[in-house]
């Protein structure tokens, strides 16, 4: 589950086999072909937790879906990473208010890979030689924050980057009973300024992919 939709096809075209469009409702294209013989569908989910969240709803509920991996971008929040550094998210805090309605506000509930899908993908990822950092990430409901400080604070507590879409993800595979994992790639580093190109970001998000890919087969 890549959040754009040309994401989706661009996967479905490099990395499938036989994929068939399935969904332009939206133009948020979804796919199924197979990988290695085994069908999988890519779906893109929009940007933000309101959208990725009825995507994958429907995904788990509607069409039995069990997998999701999302495989996104990125900002990092520590000068440590690098532009291009694939992560795998181990759990996601939040600023959105999604889960403290879920929780009548008295639980702050910690949405959190699947183990076994994270395992799978560390050693997917050490099997072909690609660096993973593993570690807790946020999903915020704004690309642009006003709260700089408060990046930096979560920085504090081993928190490495920002996305848009993982917490509602975790929490909706968990309600369900499916598994769930965030993978992503560096695009900009918030602490530097650094952003990467178009040509940089295609040749990553190739090892983000396959890393999902081979997870997801498992
Ligand atoms: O690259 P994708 O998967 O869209 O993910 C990131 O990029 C978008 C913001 O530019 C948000 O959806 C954020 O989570
Ligand atoms: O800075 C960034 C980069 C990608 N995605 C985000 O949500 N933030």
């Amino acid at each position: 589950m890549p959040g754009d939709p040309l994401r989706a096809k661009w996967i479905a075209e490099t990395f499938l086999t036989d994929a068939k469009c399935y969904s332009t409702v939206r133009n948020m294209f979804g796919f199924t072909g197979t990988y290695n013989g085994v069908p999988v569908s890519v779906q893109g989910s929009g940007m933000g937790m309101p959208s990725a969240s009825i995507y994958a709803h429907e995904l788990i509920n509607e069409y039995q879906a069990s997998t999701l991996i999302r495989v996104g971008t990125c900002g990092a929040l520590t000068a440590d990473l690098n532009l291009r550094d694939v992560i795998a998210a181990s759990g996601s805090s939040t600023d959105s208010n999604m889960n403290r309605f879920r929780f009548d506000g008295l639980i702050d509930y910690a949405p959190v890979a699947d183990f076994g899908l994270l395992r799978t993908a560390v050693e997917k990822a050490e099997q072909k030689g690609i660096e993973m950092t593993v570690g807790p990430i946020l999903a915020a409901d704004a690309f642009y924050t006003e709260r700089p400080d408060l990046y930096d604070r979560l920085a504090d507590y081993g928190v490495l980057a920002v996305e848009m879409e993982s917490a509602a993800l975790y929490t909706i595979a968990a309600r369900y009973k499916a598994k769930a994992l965030t993978l992503l790639t560096v695009s900009d580093n918030l602490k530097t300024g650094e952003q990467s190109s178009a040509q940089e970001r295609q040749e990553t998000f190739a090892q983000m992919v396959e890393v999902a890919l081979d997870t997801a087969i498992v």
